[in-house]
Formats: C-alpha cells, sequence, structure tokens
C-alpha cells in the first residue's frame, strides 16, 4: 500500500530482501513503489517541472550540479562501499564508478550553461527568426544494476541541466546507490519534486513511466528485449526514447598490432566490472599469425587475477550479480566446450555452488566458431572466447555479423587499417589500440540493436530538449 511522497522519495512497502552478491546473504529491504506511487511521483514531478524551469538560470542549475557533484566526491567512500556490497564490484573499481559518475554531473553543469539558440535569415520581409532551446518536461528514467551509480548521472545530470524533472526507477538489484545520489541530490538543493525516484520490483507498475501521457520522454539503459518493449509502449503517446542496450562487442587482434598493447587493452575491456559492462569484450578475434603469442600472454595475465568479495582489497574480479549470471557463464562455457572449443584457462570447477557468493572464474577458451551460443549472446561475464581469423575482409564479415552494434575493439600499427577498420566497424563506439572508452566527454551510444541516442559529450544535452522556432514581425 502506497505511503505517499516524502521528499523527493516515493514510500511504499518494503521489498523482498535484496542479496548481496559476495555472500548470497541479505543485504537490506527498500520500498516497492506500486502503480499509485509511479502516478503521484509523475503528477508531482509534472507539476514541479514548469517552475524549476522558468525560476532558474542555466547557470543556476549548473550551480546546483556543481554542489551536487561535489557533494558526491565529499562522499565518494560512503557512497563506493554502498555500491560494493549492493553490486559486488571491488571497492577500488567502486570507487571509480563514483568519480565515473561524477563527472557527467560536473561536465553537464558546464553544458547547461551553453544551451544556444540561433539567428536564421527569414525569407520573409521585415521578420526576425530565431529559435530557443526547452526542456522536453518530465521523464522516465530506468536504468541497469551494473553501474548502478554513473547510468543514473548520464541520464539525470542533463535532464536538470536542460530543466525537465526526472521520476527514477533504480535497478531493482542496486537502489541503494541511486538513493544515496538522491539524498546528497536534495541536500545540494535540487527541489526535491523535479527528483522522483520510485524503487521497485513491480515491472508492470514501472512501465507506467512508458505509458504515462504526462511523462514526455524515456530514457532507458538495460537489455535489448525490455528496451523494445518500452520503446513500443512510448510510441502510443509518442514520447521521446534515448534506447542505451546489449552488447557484443568485438576485439579484433591484427598480425601486426603491438601484442602486450592488445593484451593489455583485452584485459581492461573484457575483465572490467567482472565481465558485465555493455561495453566488454564479447568476442576477441586474433589474426592466426599471432594467436598463440597472444594467447599465452593474455593467459598469463588471466591467471594473475584475483577472484574474491570486493570489499578485501587484493580482490582484482569480484562476484558476478546473481546465480543466473554466473549460470549463463557456465552455459556459454558448456556449449563451446561440446561443439570443439578448449578450456586454456578457467573453466567450470568440480561442484561449484553459488551458495555463498556468486563467484565465477575468470576463463579463456580458444578454438571458438561463428556456430557457438557466445559469438551471439553476451555472456556479461568474466569468459574471454578466441575465435582465429585470416583476413581483414574476414574479420570484419565475422564481427559485424550480430544484430547489436554498441562498441568495437582493434589493435594494429598500420595507419591506414586503423582508418578503414574503424569506419567499417558497425558499432556507435571504436577502440583503437585502447580498451577504455567511456569518458564524460565522449558520446556513448550504439547503433543497430544496441539503441538509438546519445549519452555524456556535447550531444547528451539536446536528447532533452526541444526546439522552438520563434517568427517575429518587426
Ligand atoms: N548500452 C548501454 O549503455 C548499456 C549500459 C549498461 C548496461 N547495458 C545492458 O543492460 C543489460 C544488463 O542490465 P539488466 O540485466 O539490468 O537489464 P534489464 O533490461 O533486465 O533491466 C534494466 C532495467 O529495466 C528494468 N526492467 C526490466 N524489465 C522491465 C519491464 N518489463 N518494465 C519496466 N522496467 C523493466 C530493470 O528493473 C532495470 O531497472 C545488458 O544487456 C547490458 O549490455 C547497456
Ligand atoms: O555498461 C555500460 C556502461 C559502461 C560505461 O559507461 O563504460
Amino acid at each position: 500500500m502506497s505511503q505517499g511522497l516524502s521528499n523527493g522519495y516515493a514510500i511504499s512497502d518494503p521489498s523482498e530482501a535484496l542479496k548481496k552478491p559476495s555472500t548470497a546473504t541479505e543485504l537490506g529491504r527498500v520500498a516497492d513503489c506500486n502503480l499509485d506511487d509511479f502516478k503521484e511521483a509523475i503528477q508531482s514531478a509534472y507539476d514541479a517541472q514548469p517552475k524549476f524551469f522558468y525560476n532558474t538560470t542555466g547557470k543556476q542549475r549548473g550551480d546546483l550540479l556543481r554542489k551536487w557533484h561535489d557533494l558526491i566526491i565529499a562522499n565518494q567512500d560512503d557512497i563506493a562501499l554502498i555500491l560494493c556490497l549492493e553490486n559486488g564490484k571491488t571497492l577500488a573499481e567502486a570507487t571509480g564508478e563514483v568519480v565515473y559518475a561524477a563527472s557527467f554531473i560536473s561536465w553537464f553543469a558546464e553544458e547547461a550553461t551553453r544551451s544556444y539558440g540561433v539567428t536564421i535569415p527569414s525569407s520573409y520581409p521585415n521578420t526576425a527568426l530565431s529559435t530557443i532551446k526547452e526542456p522536453v518536461g518530465v521523464c522516465g528514467i530506468i536504468t541497469p544494476w551494473n553501474f548502478p551509480a554513473a547510468m543514473i548521472t548520464r541520464k539525470v545530470a542533463p535532464a536538470l541541466a536542460a530543466g525537465c524533472s526526472v521520476v527514477i526507477k533504480p535497478p531493482s538489484e542496486t537502489p541503494y546507490t541511486c538513493l544515496a545520489l538522491t539524498k546528497l541530490a536534495v541536500e545540494a538543493g535540487l527541489p526535491p519534486a523535479t527528483f522522483q525516484v520510485c524503487p521497485t520490483k513491480d515491472r508492470q507498475a514501472a512501465t507506467e513511466l512508458a505509458t504515462n501521457p504526462l511523462i514526455r520522454k524515456i530514457s532507458f539503459t538495460g537489455s535489448t528485449n525490455v528496451g523494445k518493449m518500452l520503446a513500443k509502449l512510448a510510441a502510443g503517446t509518442l514520447k521521446r526514447t534515448s534506447l542505451e542496450l546489449g552488447g557484443n562487442a568485438p576485439v579484433i587482434v591484427f598480425n601486426d598490432a603491438d601484442i602486450d598493447a592488445a593484451v593489455e587493452g583485452t584485459m581492461f575491456s573484457k575483465f572490467r566490472c567482472t565481465g558485465q559492462t555493455c561495453v566488454c569484450a564479447n568476442r576477441i578475434y586474433v589474426q592466426s599469425g599471432v594467436v598463440k603469442e597472444f594467447t599465452e600472454k593474455l593467459v598469463a595475465r588471466v591467471s594473475k587475477l584475483k577472484v574474491g568479495s570486493g570489499l578485501d582489497p587484493s580482490t582484482t574480479q569480484g562476484p558476478l550479480v546473481n546465480a543466473a549470471a554466473v549460470k549463463k557463464i557456465h552455459e556459454h562455457i558448456g556449449d563451446a566446450l561440446s561443439k570443439g572449443a578448449k578450456v586454456e584457462f578457467g573453466g567450470i570447477p568440480e561442484g561449484y555452488s553459488t551458495n555463498n557468493g556468486f563467484y565465477c572464474p575468470p576463463t579463456v577458451m580458444s578454438g571458438v566458431t561463428a556456430s557457438m551460443i557466445v559469438a551471439n549472446d553476451e555472456s556479461f561475464g568474466p569468459l574471454a572466447p578466441i575465435f582465429e581469423f585470416g583476413t581483414e575482409e574476414e574479420v570484419l564479415q565475422l564481427a559485424n555479423d550480430t544484430e547489436f552494434g554498441l562498441a568495437g575493439y582493434f589493435f594494429t600499427r598500420d595507419i591506414g587499417k586503423a582508418h578503414r577498420v574503424a569506419q567499417r566497424l558497425q558499432v556507435g563506439m571504436v577502440g583503437v589500440n585502447t580498451g577504455k572508452i567511456s569518458a564524460a566527454e565522449a558520446p556513448f551510444g550504439g547503433v543497430k540493436e544496441s539503441g538509438y541516442g546519445r549519452e555524456g559529450s556535447l550531444y547528451g544535452l539536446e536528447e532533452y530538449q526541444t526546439i522552438k522556432s520563434i517568427t517575429v514581425a518587426i
């Protein structure tokens, strides 16, 4: 039963217990918002939005965002601990995510002051024609558990900078980080009603964000299936949509690559957050001339990874988010083995259980081919499958043979090939001789069924704005 709204948080009955990935034991319970809570939060955000926009300048909104940023940085250790406990990633990675999340807020604090219109020479005599940018209105925000802080700030910061209000449905597995960020946003002076948070496990209630006519934009990060479903629902009231969806990133290592750099880039792209990022390497294509050297060097690096609780400073690989995520990796390994691939390192240990935490050994496989599940399905875990290829033409065909198109990486010393392959990979983001591509200033987003829209960068603000043209007879 709903208990109404208080200070920007929707309050309802507590959810069933959330589990700590590191121990598989109870972490806590949060409110479990129902449909009435969502309707109330949306109405409240709708009433607040025009006041927020008309009573603040871009600079003032930027100042509020900057205060929010500073509070997050001042409290980064506490937020990182919450994030580590609910998501499982290591404390070092959690701290890195908090700083990354804050970087979107400082970026859009600046962008808030640079929202320019244009003047246009009119074809009518004695007429002045110009444009202004306006907020789209109330935005529904739905985000996944793998980046409990950054996926929220990457959407909420530009929305608030533009003068929108937001209703957030945080990920059911990791709601606490969002609640901590919200508390700091309110402390920073952002009007609570413009910043509504509705934790829920009730997916039907959450779809209100895609159907309620008071919401004018929905921004979703998560799986492609859920994104497609929300886009169809949002079409009913012609809402603006931004969709950041699943990936199936290729890493290509050419014969002429610096193999040590290729191994380091692959390690970062594959094992960041224990393989649970949408831009993680999912398929590693290595040209025949260097496949032996690359595999040996990758195995040597992977054998140094340490799996354990994210709270242990020596851990490099925290647990996966839940038991189902571990099961998926085991299925990918089992399928590849049954079709002739070989485990070079790791694999599924005898008598494996997730009763005491959702741990998954990092695994390297060789001899992987396009007929195996891992070639087409995002593993979202620490499985590094190596495919051998012969020519540039062949590998481009293989790399692009997927419905996804989020990130792609390759390693070469040939400058012509670098430009050619970067142009021909069907993805939204390319890393050449690096596995590190994410930053507040870099446009983030995909093509094909990885979604549409760009977050961060000079394009991120306009996702939350409309252009109004004004024609004045003078
Ligand atoms: N492209 C990107 O920027 C990006 C970033 C991070 C994650 N991802 C993708 O997200 C996926 C992993 O995240 P996930 O498992 O949390 O995805 P998911 O689609 O299951 O869930 C994402 C969010 O949607 C909510 N949700 C799920 N079903 C819903 C429904 N029927 N109605 C309303 N809300 C619903 C979830 O509770 C969560 O908040 C991977 O595919 C990954 O690639 C993409
Ligand atoms: O998982 C997707 C987001 C990760 C990133 O921003 O690099």
